[in-house]
Parts: structure tokens; sequence; C-alpha cells
């Protein structure tokens, strides 16, 4: 497919995901099967068009004046993909399934507003009614750091010490320009491609299926770093979901002591199986039913909450998310929060730790859960974060990403070149 085509099916997949409120997979995948002809690359760059597009809705929309998706479909091009509107009109032109676009007069009017003029969180690319919400978790930064989470996305890899180590998964990986990540001690990142080019298929390696690294964002990276698990210890991950912190563990811990894996949604669970196999990650024990954690209550020297939540540090990755966020999703996941809280802290023992962490950027579901938390359980006390971070951060000239009122960490990023995290940490007073 040339350009034209290409254009022609974001278009198409926009307007499904917007009129019939579908997911941007779902839309992607039902576009494929119906357009089985289009090969690997085209797929991925109609992808890219897509997810850029929905990146910055706002933002294109103010500069086309319309957010049909034509008009998102068209600025994508030209103001992410750097096209020139001269360049764009003439490649698409005699393109017999090109859509039909303004002339090049016409684009370059409209590269010409002034975006300065646009309300602020058109500026920021983010629903007006989060400003605040932005503003209270990042001060006057909070415009940098919305325009930041518009960026595509690194893949990043977690080497799994278990089985292998950084410089041999650099080498395994030397034609496709991998890099050690500057702040989680054990990562590789790729970053992110230009216009049409695809991303790395990391799941799809011999080095992957013999397990020597894991799909891992560097935030969740260090996040897992922060909870701090030594060997010999006993840590529940009480939201274990797919597994991917408990793996972490299991290599921080060099597979030596206990994890205790337990979700409230066994089905999510059922992944790990196959991972820990492939990892060689032996101390991790699956705890499907909540009853099945009889006995652990108060014995644990470290208990993490990666709790569930709405995932505004991962906009990057699922920028159709942005537009779908309401306040009652942030309303029930404060309520769930709260909730796993109070559950998960009977497990930590006198003088253990407890970790809370979400991948959202809201002081909602961060600070001021962790507030909550500490009036409804005087028991426990915040643990300093500076000298933990200071001891996860590989790279030593970091700044300390503290959260609004220095109460837990903000991973973003603008601060942290990583997904969104939070993390807090408490201590069971003895
Ligand atoms: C952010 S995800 C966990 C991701 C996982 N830790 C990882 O690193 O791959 C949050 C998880 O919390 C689980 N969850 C939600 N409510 C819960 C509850 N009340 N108790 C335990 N787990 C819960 C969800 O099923 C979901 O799997």
């Amino acid at each position: 497919m040339r350009l034209g085509g290409r254009l022609q099916a974001a278009i198409e997949v926009l307007t499904e995901i917007e009129t019939r409120h579908r997911p941007v997979p779902d839309g992607l995948k039902d576009w494929g099967l119906s357009h089985r002809f289009a090969g690997s690359g085209d797929r991925a760059a109609i992808s890219n068009l897509v997810h850029d597009a929905l990146r910055m809705k706002l933002s294109h929309g103010f500069m086309m004046n319309g957010d049909a998706p034509a008009d998102l479909a068209v600025a994508t091009l030209l103001r992410q993909w750097r096209i020139s509107p001269e360049e764009l009109t003439a490649t698409l032109e005699g393109d017999r399934f090109a859509p039909e676009i303004p002339s090049a007069e016409s684009l370059a009017d409209c590269l010409a507003r002034d975006l300065a003029q646009a309300p602020a969180h058109v500026r920021a690319d983010i629903p007006e009614w989060l400003a605040g919400s932005f503003e209270r978790a990042f001060g006057p930064e909070w415009e940098l750091e919305a325009q930041a989470l518009t960026s595509r996305p690194p893949l990043d890899l977690r080497v799994n010490t278990l089985l292998s180590n950084r410089d041999q998964v650099l080498e395994a990986f030397s034609d496709r320009d991998p890099k050690p990540t500057r702040l989680a001690p054990f990562g590789v990142r790729f970053e992110a491609g230009e216009g049409p080019q695809r991303q790395i298929a990391a799941a799809s390696e011999v080095s992957f299926a013999r397990g020597w690294f894991e799909i891992q964002d560097e935030g969740s990276q260090l996040a897992a770093g922060l909870v701090d698990a030594q060997p010999g210890e006993d840590v529940l991950d009480y939201c274990a979901g797919g597994g991917g912190k408990s793996l972490a563990f299991a290599a921080m811990m060099n597979n030596e002591g206990r994890i205790f894996a337990y979700d409230a949604d066994r089905r999510r669970l059922a992944p790990m199986v196959e991972r820990m196999r492939r990892a060689g990650a032996d101390i991790i024990d699956i705890r499907e039913r909540a009853a099945d954690l009889n006995g652990l209550e108060s014995k644990m020297d470290r208990v993490l909450i990666d709790a569930p939540c709405t995932g505004t540090g991962t906009w990057r990755r699922r920028p159709d998310a942005k537009w779908r966020i309401s306040e009652k999703n942030i309303t029930d996941r404060m309520a769930d929060q709260d909730k796993v809280l109070d559950a998960a802290c009977a497990y930590v023992r006198p003088g253990g730790e407890l970790a809370y962490v979400t991948c959202s950027l809201l002081p909602e579901e961060n600070t001021d859960r962790v507030k909550a938390f500490l009036q409804r359980h005087p028991e426990f006390e915040t643990i300093s974060l500076k000298q933990r971070w200071r001891s996860v951060a590989a790279d030593s000239e970091a700044p300390v990403p503290y959260a609004d009122q220095n109460l837990g960490l903000l991973l973003s990023p603008r601060r942290t070149g990583t997904d969104g995290f939070y993390f807090a940490g408490f201590r069971r007073k003895s």
C-alpha cells in the first residue's frame, strides 16, 4: 500500500473507533481481517497513524479547525510525521486509494495557526476536567507533563538475571540498536520509531523463549525495585495479575525466599504459570483464592499492592483510554484502592513493609489514597524514599521524583522517561 491507502485506512479505523466506541486494537484487528492483502508493514503504519492521531486529538482538532477522523489523520502526517503540505499533496496526487484532502495552501494555513491561543487543556491534549488534577500532581509543569504523554513509548525489556545478564541480551539484539535503560539497572530499551516504522517484536525471539527477559516498562521495573525484596524474605504480591512484578521479585531475590501471588480475578493469574516456567522463577506460589491466604496474616516481610487504577500513566500506549476516562472511573477505582489497601495491609508483619503502586498520575488515586490510609491505619508510617531511590536508580545523578507533598514518588515520561507510576512505601510499626 502507498501512503494514500494507509491514510484512508487510518480514517476508516478512527471512524469505527469513534462511532462504535470500540477499543483501538479491536478496530485495527477488524480492519485487518477485512483487508487481508495488507502486509505487516502496512498494518504497522496504519496502527501508528491511528495511535498518533489519538495521542494529539485535541491539539490536532484546534490546528485543523475540525476534529473529524480525516482532520486528525492528516494532522498526524503534518505535525507528527513531519510531512510538509506540498510533499503530502504531491504524494497523494493520482493515488486512487487516497482520500480527498485540502489543498497544500489550506494545510499550510492550518499549520500556521498559533497553538498558544488554544485553551491549556487543548495544548496539553487531555480532557478539560482533568487539568486540575494534573496541576495538583505536577504544579506549574503540568502542561509539559501532559504533552510528554502524547509521545510514542519505547519498548523496554527487563533482563531476567536468573538466566541471563544485560550484556547477553544487548548482544542478542545487537542488530536492533538496543540501549541499557538509564534508571532501571536490568533494563534494555528500544526507542520508539518514527512515522511508519515498526517496533521490534521481542516476544517472537529465541532469547525470549529461553527466558532471558520479560517485556516490562522501565517504570514498572523501578516500581518493583523500590519494593526492595531481599533474598530469603516472604513477599505477598496482592494484585499480582499476570505476574510482572512477582517475576521481577523472584530475580531480585535470586530465587531464595517465598513469593505469594494473589489476585481477586484468578483468571488473570493463569499466564503466570507459563511465565514462571520460562523464567526459571521457582519461588512463586500462586494463591487463587482469598481463603488461600489464611495463615499469612501479620507474617509477610513485604506486601505489594499493584493497585487497580485508571492507567493514566500509560496513555502513551493506550491513547484512546485518555478520551474514555470518566469521573465515575476515578471514584470507582478510588473505592477499589481503599478496599485493597485495607485488606492487604493485614498481611504485613510488625516492622515489615507495605508498598502501594499505581500506573496513574492522578493525586486522587495516589497521594489522596495514601493520606486516607494513614488516617485509617495509624499502625503504619511512611518510609523515607530518598535512600531507596538512590539505591534503585542506576543513574546516581537522577533527581528524586517526589510526588505532590513529597508523599511517595511519581515517575512520568517527562521526569523519568518511563510510563507514569506512583510508588508509596509504609512500615508497620513494631
Ligand atoms: C495493575 S493490575 C496488576 C498488574 C500486575 N501486578 C503486573 O505487574 O503484571 C491490578 C490487578 O488488581 C487486581 N484487583 C482488583 N481488585 C482487587 C482486589 N480487591 N483484591 C486483589 N486484587 C484485585 C485486578 O484483577 C488486576 O489484576
